[in-house]
């Protein structure tokens, strides 16, 4: 007879693995709150914690959100419930009301992420896992290309995030779309496919069909990885600049009547990149508003470029050059 297990599939020790290393770094008494969709991701995800989360002592639960947007999803709901409770979790299937602010996709996800933290902050200490993908990351990095709207949205997701006080981990930002679909089928679990994600009205979808396997062709294999990992490379970069623009910043900002002051010199020292980061920054802190390329520009102007131009009208506040300083004020 032959004693030996039956080997694991790679794809199951894949995300097994993935879920163990992201499970180790986090409060040991955290529970884990499995944000669940029924669909391959999250429900791989979920399968990996039920089996993980025991072996490091913590508690798990799978929340499964009902946005009612659907006919079937309540139906979708209760059969994910099912197969979570299956796999050896405890279950909680919530019931939101979406708005429309922002539009129906925007409304849905601030409703569910609003459900998943409330489960989470009633079982605190706890964290939030989500079944985010490398393709997710990758379609991201792409569509903020397209935007062109720099490091903020190429640096993708992080792999651990906050959402008002609870940590939100995407263990899964390693793992390939293909991988969890394999994991479920190996493990024999059905999963939903969400009919939003063939509507190729969505910009994201014709990006997953069509755009993504266009670029694989013509250039070669491994493209979404590649963006991936532009994406945490960007990020440790931000991270750098944002560390580097809070220490320059409390030695060059003063308070000027209703705004800030910035000394020209001290622009004038930083490279570009920074002093632009400083001025989006500081208009973001001082008058919540965030500034196009191009309005960044133009404020560095006054700056590298000044022949005595005059105010400039920015959203929400002005900058203008007064001696020695740009006094950003409020219009
Ligand atoms: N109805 C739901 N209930 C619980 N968790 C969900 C639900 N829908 C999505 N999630 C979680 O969010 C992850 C990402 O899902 P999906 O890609 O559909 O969302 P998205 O809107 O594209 O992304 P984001 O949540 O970042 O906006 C899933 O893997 C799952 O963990």
């Amino acid at each position: 007879m032959d004693e030996r297990r039956p080997s694991l599939h790679p794809a199951v020790a894949e995300i097994r693995r993935a879920v163990r290393a992201a499970l180790a770094d986090l409060d040991p008494k955290a529970t884990v709150v499995v944000a669940l969709s029924g669909g391959a991701d999250s429900l791989a995800l979920a399968a990996a914690v039920a089996f993980e989360a025991p072996r490091a002592r913590r508690d798990a639960l799978a929340v499964i959100v009902d946005h009612g947007l659907q006919e079937a999803s309540a139906a979708v709901a209760a059969s994910a419930a099912e197969t979570a409770r299956g796999l050896g979790l405890a279950v909680r299937v919530v019931r939101v009301d979406v708005g429309d602010e922002g539009g129906p996709e925007a409304a849905a996800r601030s409703a569910r992420y609003g459900a998943l933290r409330t489960e989470a902050a009633e079982r605190a200490p706890a964290v939030i896992v989500t079944g985010h993908t490398l393709d997710d990351q990758a379609e991201t990095v792409l569509l903020g290309l397209a935007r062109g709207s720099g490091a903020a949205s190429l640096q993708g997701m992080a792999a651990v995030s906050d959402l008002d006080g609870i940590p939100l981990v995407r263990p899964l930002l390693d793992v390939r779309r293909e991988t969890t679909r394999a994991a479920c089928t190996a493990q024999g679990l059905s999963w939903w496919d969400d009919p939003h994600n063939t509507d190729d009205r969505f910009a994201r979808v014709r990006v997953r069909e069509r755009v993504l396997p266009a670029l694989e062709a013509e250039i070669g294999p491994g493209i979404a990885e590649a963006l991936a990992r532009t994406a945490t490379q960007l990020r440790e970069d931000a991270a750098a600049f944002d560390e580097m623009i809070a220490e320059t910043i409390e030695d060059i900002v003063e308070p000027a009547e209703a705004g800030i002051a910035v000394s020209v010199a001290a622009l004038a020292a930083n490279p570009a990149a920074l002093r632009h980061r400083i001025i989006r920054h500081v208009v973001a802190a001082e008058f919540h508003q965030s500034l196009t390329r191009a309005q960044t520009l133009e404020v560095a102007r006054l700056v590298t470029h000044w022949t005595g131009q005059g105010p400039i009208d920015l959203p929400g506040c002005r900058a203008a050059r007064v001696g020695g300083r740009i006094e950003i004020t409020a219009r």
